[in-house]
């Protein structure tokens, strides 16, 4: 993922995007260094008497969630007024996602919000996505996937771990491949393409699924309703 924002910008959004939580809702809560930053402000807002139920996207931000003493639902059970989560690249209101290999539980959750709230640091703003973009996939369908990525013009990459050998095993038990296509003219097309492959769980392009982006920076939060 895109490591280049500072920590301060990435709180800044967090925060601010926290503060939008109201007193009875149901939060998704988003994973990765970004979206840390609201989960903390949601269990601080929690500590001080705001009745919530956050939905985890991750086994990370469940943790996190927990250790903030935020009161957690399976996605199942309930209706996600609001999700707060992070993006690798932004570009207008479409984003690149999964750079912590959770897009698949993140796109379920974001998507089935009523509102859903982007927060990035400003290295995330990009004219046109051009971030690779992962697809979570049947570890099975890795190589077929990989092969109809490359007739769609991507080149992909099996993601690996890190003090660990071998592949990077998401939330799911599924492997990531990471693929560059260049620049994206025309993210939804893509999208559709890469949704039709089998063995596809899910790939980190989000097209119109956002509804506002809160960039912090050090001197504050630009916020862009779409
Ligand atoms: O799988 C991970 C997520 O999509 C994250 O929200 C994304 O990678 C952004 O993470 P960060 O805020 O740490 O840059």
């Amino acid at each position: 993922m895109k490591q280049g924002g500072s920590d301060a910008a990435k709180r800044a959004a967090g925060e601010a995007a926290a503060e939008t939580v109201e007193d009875g809702d149901v939060v998704g809560l988003g994973t990765g260094s970004t979206a840390a930053h609201a989960i903390r402000a949601v269990g601080r807002q929690v500590d001080a008497g705001l009745d919530v139920v956050g939905v985890p996207t991750s086994f990370q931000s469940r943790e996190l969630a927990r250790e903030a003493g935020i009161p957690l639902a399976d996605l199942d059970a309930v209706r996600v007024d609001l999700a707060i989560d992070g993006a690798d690249e932004v570009a207008g209101g479409d984003l690149v996602k999964g750079g912590g290999a959770a897009h698949a539980r993140e796109k379920i959750v974001d998507a089935s919000a009523d509102r859903f709230l982007v927060v990035a640091d400003p290295t995330k703003e990009a004219e046109t996505l051009s971030y690779p973009v992962p697809l979570e996939v049947l570890p099975a369908a890795r190589t077929t996937v990989a092969d109809s990525v490359r007739e769609l013009g991507g080149d992909p990459d099996l993601r690996r771990a890190e003090r660990k050998d071998g592949p990077v095993v998401t939330d799911n038990g599924n492997l990531v491949l990471d693929c560059a296509f260049g620049e994206i003219a025309d993210p939804e097309a893509l999208a559709t393409s890469l949704s039709a492959l089998p063995g596809v769980v899910e790939h980190g392009l989000f097209v119109g699924v956002a509804d506002a982006v809160y960039v912090g920076s050090e001197d504050g939060v630009t916020v862009r309703d779409l």
